[in-house]
């Protein structure tokens, strides 16, 4: 990559600092400054780096928007850790020239209006453009930015769907195969952006539409069942605040024991005494249809998905 701007950490700016800028900042963040106080505190500080870790790690942060408020917003939400942050509101250019790393995290439809900025395919000469964009595809990026084919000296782009959960470092993150492959080290850099917060595994640009559905809205999914979990619980008396928390970790503990190996199936039989209450509840979900509803729901997802970016309206209007 060119244009480091100093031999000490890289420079990683953010296109776009709503909720997602912000979560994979704060992650990557989190991140870093454990491995500091890890380092800190060992007595073999250089044991944690190896064969997978960059030469040059993320260091300082720029975070652009065009909202003035979004300032504030990232300076609040990222107060509790001491990396070099910059906030630009409307220079997304002197956020992309003094960046090593950009992500590109505005709405999938603005992407043509910041990589169409003036002097913008200058400034990202040589860098590594990380996309997050649902929907939008990397050939497209590289399309808009290189009409008529690639040169040299041009950016690489890469696509990842992460989810919010980034800013607890528990994301699942998809990071599509490129082609030709990235350099050792920018999939190096990859890798340890996405692994700092939370899990990765690799696909091809195929399953990129299914995989947004499935772990970038996934979160909002969880959360919906979280919920109608917790109001049961309230219906029969349970109070909110301890109901949502018993929901909440109750679902950290399924995912647990899945991510242990479990199978969910077996899981399911294993809860389920005979004659017992959890079968009982378990019909009743088959009742209403919840398997096929819920995944209808990632299919409705990765359809709509499929659509951001093509310049289609109203792609969630009704369907027959
Ligand atoms: N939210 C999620 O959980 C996930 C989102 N994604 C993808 O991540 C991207 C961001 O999503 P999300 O964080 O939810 O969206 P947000 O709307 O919260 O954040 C995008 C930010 O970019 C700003 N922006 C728009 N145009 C420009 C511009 N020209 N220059 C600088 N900033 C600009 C927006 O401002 P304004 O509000 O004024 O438009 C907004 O603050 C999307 O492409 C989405 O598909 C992927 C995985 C999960
Ligand atoms: O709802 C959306 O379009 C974005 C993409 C995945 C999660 N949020």
């Amino acid at each position: 990559m060119s244009a480091p701007q100093d031999s000490e950490g890289l420079t990683l700016t953010v296109l776009g600092a709503g909720t997602m800028g912000v979560a994979i900042m704060g992650g990557v963040m989190s991140s870093l400054a454990d491995a500091k106080l890890r380092s800190a505190t060992s007595q073999t500080s250089s044991s944690s780096s190896s064969d997978s870790t960059p030469a040059r790690l993320p260091a300082k942060f720029i975070a652009c928007d065009q909202r003035t408020e979004a300032e504030a917003t990232v300076r609040v939400a990222l107060s509790h850790y001491s990396f070099p942050l910059r906030t630009l509101t409307n220079q997304n250019l002197e956020g992309v020239q003094s960046a090593d790393i950009i992500l590109l995290a505005c709405k999938p439809q603005g992407f043509k209006t910041i990589l169409g900025e003036p002097g913008m395919r200058d400034a990202l000469r040589s860098k590594l453009l990380i996309s997050i964009l649902a929907g939008v595809t990397q050939p497209q990026i590289e399309q808009f930015l290189y009409p008529e084919g690639s040169p040299a000296d041009a950016c690489r782009v890469v696509r990842v769907m992460p989810n919010t959960a980034s800013f607890v470092r528990e994301s699942m993150s998809v990071i599509e195969t490129s082609d030709p492959p990235l350099s050792d080290e920018q999939a190096k850099l990859v890798a340890f952006i996405f692994n700092a917060i939370g899990r990765t595994v690799t696909l091809g640009p195929a399953q990129m539409d299914a995989s947004t559905a499935l772990c970038g809205s996934g979160p909002a999914f969880f959360a919906l069942m979280l919920e109608a979990a917790a109001d049961g619980g309230v219906a029969m008396g349970l109070p909110r605040a301890e109901a949502q928390l018993m929901a909440a970790q109750t679902m950290r503990g399924t995912t647990g024991l899945v991510l242990n190996g479990e199978h969910p199936a077996i899981l399911r039989d294993k809860v389920s005494t005979p004659g017992g209450c959890t079968i009982g509840g378990l019909m009743v979900l088959e009742e209403g249809t919840v398997r096929g509803v819920v995944s209808r729901a990632i299919r409705e997802a990765t359809v709509v998905a499929s659509q951001l970016g093509q310049g289609a309206t109203n792609v969630n209007g009704t369907r027959h």
